[in-house]
C-alpha cells in the first residue's frame, strides 16, 4: 500500500497548522514548513509532542514510521515540490492574497491549495490568482491530528477533479472530509457554533450564567449527546415513537419564542472582554495551556475508543484509519524483510488515569487488554486483515498466563516484545514480554492461539498470507532461546495441614 502522496508543505505552523504538520507527518507524510516565526520550531515540535502522545494512546495499530520534517526560510524552497499544500496563516484576507501569490509562483503547477480558513469564501480567497481552480477551503477542527472533519469548500470555478484528489488524500490522513455544497461565509461548523458563542456572550454579558457554568451545561448535557449523535438524529429520537415531525410540532413554535437572541452580538466592549477572562481564569487558570491540551486529547482519545467499540461515527473514521496503518505496517514488513532473530515490537502504549485500581497500580485486565491489542497487532503483522477475516476465519485465544511482575502506574509509556514460540497447522504459541521505557519487564504473557472457521465454529487450518509469514517469522524466531517460565502452570500450594 503506496503513500497517497509523500511530500507536503505547510504555510504557517500555529496552532492549526501545527495541527496540519502533526497528523501528515504521523501518516508517513514528508512536510516541508515555512513559517517566519522565531519560535516555530518549538511551537510546532510541542504540538507534535501532543500529537505523538494522543496517536499512541489511540491507536492500537503500529504507527510506523513519520515523515520527515523540515523547515524553511523561504516559502517557495518549502511549496516547490508539495503535492498538496495547506495554508494557516492568521485570519487576515489581505495576508492570505499575498501568501497565495508567493504559493501559485513556486509550487508544482498540479499542487492542490488548501486554507484552512475558518470563515473566508474560497471565492474571496482566489482573487487575483492566475489559478484560482486549485485553492480551496479545507477549513478543519481543533486539535487537527485528533479532531478527523475537514470541510471542503469550493467556488464555482473550481476543479471538481481536484477537490476530489484533496479528498482522497484527507481520507487517507484519517480525516473524515466533508464536501460543502454551496460556499457561505464561516462554511457550516463555525456558523453553528458561532450561534452557540454569540448566546453563551450574551448570558456572560447579562450575568445569567459565569463562564463555567456554561461550559458544564454543554458538557454535562448535549455536550456529551454530540460526539455521538448530531442535532437532528438526537432531536428525532426526542420527538418519541412518532419521531421528527412530532419532535417539530411540540417544539416548532419555540422558535418564534424569545428564547435566544441569535440574531443579535452583544458588544465586545472591554468590560465584557475583561469579565470573560477573569471568569475564564477562575474557571482553568490553575491549569496550563499544555496541561488542558493533554486533558482534552486524552479525554478526545477515550471518546474515540467508546465509538470505535460501536464502529460508529468518529469511531468508525479510527478504525479505518488504524486498518491503514496495519495495512502499511504489513507491507513495511513484507518490503523489509525482516530477519526476524529478535522479537518483534508491534505495539505500544501509555497507561492513562483510569486504567489504575485502588492501589493505585494499573488493573489486572488492564494487562490483558494490552497483550491482547499486542495479540491483535502480531496477527495483523501476519497478514490478518479484514479481507482475511470477511469470508468467516479468524483466530481465537483459547488460554493465557500472566504473570504480572511490577507495579505499573500512571503514565508510564510501555512496548510489548512479542516472540513466536511456535506453532502447528492450527495453532501459534505466542509470548509477550510488556516493558516500561527504561527497559523494565512489567508483566509476561503467554497465549495459546487457534485459528478458526467462524461459520462452522470450530478449529481450521491456518491459510495464505498468515502461513508464509509464520514460515518466514519461524525461521528467525526457531533461535531465540525461550524464557525459562514459558510453559509453566501456576505452582501448586497445596493447603495448610488442617488445625
Ligand atoms: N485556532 C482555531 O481554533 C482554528 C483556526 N483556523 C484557521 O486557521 C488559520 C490559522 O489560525 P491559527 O493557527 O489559529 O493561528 P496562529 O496565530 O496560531 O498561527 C498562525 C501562524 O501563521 C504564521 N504566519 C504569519 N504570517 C505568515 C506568513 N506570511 N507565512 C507563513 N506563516 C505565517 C504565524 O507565525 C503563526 O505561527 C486561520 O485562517 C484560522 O481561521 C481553523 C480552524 C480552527
Ligand atoms: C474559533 N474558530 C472559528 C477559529 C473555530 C474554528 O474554526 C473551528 C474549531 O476548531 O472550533
Amino acid at each position: 500500500m503506496s503513500r497517497i502522496i509523500q511530500k507536503a508543505a505547510c504555510v504557517g505552523g500555529g496552532v492549526i497548522g501545527g495541527g496540519w504538520i502533526a497528523r501528515f507527518l504521523l501518516n508517513g507524510i514528508d512536510v516541508a514548513v515555512h513559517d517566519p516565526h522565531p519560535e516555530a520550531r518549538r511551537i510546532v515540535g510541542e504540538v507534535l509532542d501532543n500529537a505523538r502522545h494522543a496517536y499512541r494512546a489511540m491507536m492500537n495499530a503500529p504507527l510506523g514510521p513519520e515523515g520527515a520534517l523540515t523547515f524553511h526560510d523561504d516559502l517557495a524552497e518549502a511549496v516547490a515540490d508539495a503535492e498538496y499544500i495547506q495554508e494557516s496563516v492568521p485570519e487576515r484576507l489581505d495576508l492570505k492574497h499575498r501568501v497565495f501569490a508567493a504559493i501559485e509562483a513556486a509550487a508544482r503547477p498540479d499542487a492542490l491549495i488548501g486554507s484552512s480558513t475558518s470563515g473566508f469564501k474560497p471565492s474571496e480567497l482566489q482573487v487575483g490568482m492566475a489559478h484560482p481552480e486549485r485553492l480551496f477551503v479545507a477549513h478543519p477542527f481543533n486539535p487537527v491530528y485528533l479532531v478527523p472533519l475537514v470541510e471542503v469548500v469550493g467556488s464555482p470555478v473550481n476543479d471538481e477533479a481536484a477537490l476530489s484528489r484533496a479528498m482522497e488524500i484527507q481520507r487517507e490522513t484519517g480525516l473524515h472530509p466533508l464536501r460543502v455544497r454551496k460556499e457561505i461565509d464561516a462554511h457550516i461548523g463555525d456558523r453553528l457554533l458561532e450561534a452557540v458563542w454569540r448566546e453563551s456572550l450574551w448570558l456572560v454579558h447579562d450575568d445569567v450564567a459565569t463562564t463555567q457554568e456554561i461550559d458544564d451545561v454543554i458538557r454535562f448535557s448535549f455536550g456529551l449527546r454530540w460526539a455521538q449523535m448530531g442535532l437532528f438524529e438526537t432531536y428525532r429520537i426526542a420527538g418519541g415513537e412518532a419521531g421528527m415531525k412530532h419532535f417539530i410540532e411540540q417544539f416548532g413554535p419555540a422558535l418564534k419564542w424569545p428564547w435566544t437572541k441569535l440574531m443579535d452580538v452583544p458588544e465586545m466592549t472591554d468590560d465584557l472582554a475583561t469579565k470573560i477572562g477573569d471568569q475564564s481564569d477562575a474557571q482553568s487558570g490553575m491549569h496550563s495551556i499544555r496541561e488542558l491540551e493533554r486533558i482534552r486529547d486524552d479525554n478526545l482519545v477515550g471518546i474515540y475508543q467508546a465509538l470505535k467499540a460501536n464502529d460508529w461515527g468518529a469511531g468508525k473514521t479510527l478504525r479505518e484509519m488504524e486498518d491503514r496503518f496495519f495495512e502499511r505496517a504489513k507491507d513495511s514488513a513484507a518490503a523489509a524483510a525482516p530477519d526476524y532473530a529478535a522479537p518483534l515490537v508491534l505495539h505500544e502504549t501509555r497507561v492513562p488515569g483510569d486504567w489504575l485500581d485502588y492501589n493505585g497500580h494499573m488493573t489486572e485486565y488492564r494487562y490483558l487488554q494490552v497483550f491482547g491489542d499486542a495479540t491483535d497487532a502480531f496477527l495483523g503483522h501476519i497478514g490478518m486483515d479484514a479481507a482475511y477475516r470477511a469470508p468467516g476465519r479468524s483466530v481465537y485465544t483459547v488460554e493465557s498466563h500472566i504473570r504480572h511482575l511490577a507495579e505499573t502506574s500512571v503514565d508510564t509509556r510501555l512496548c510489548v516484545r512479542t516472540c513466536v514460540l511456535g506453532h502447528d497447522a492450527r495453532r501459534i504459541r505466542l509470548h509477550h514480554e510488556m516493558v516500561d521505557e527504561a527497559g523494565n519487564v512489567q508483566a509476561t504473557s503467554e497465549h495459546m492461539l487457534m485459528h478458526v472457521d467462524t461459520n462452522a465454529g470450530k478449529a481450521s487450518p491456518l491459510e495464505a498470507p498468515l502461513t508464509d509469514r509464520l514460515a518466514r517469522l519461524s525461521r528467525g524466531q526457531r533461535g531465540l532461546t525461550a524464557p525459562a517460565h514459558a510453559g509453566r502452570p501456576i505452582r501448586d500450594i497445596g493447603w495448610p495441614e488442617p488445625v
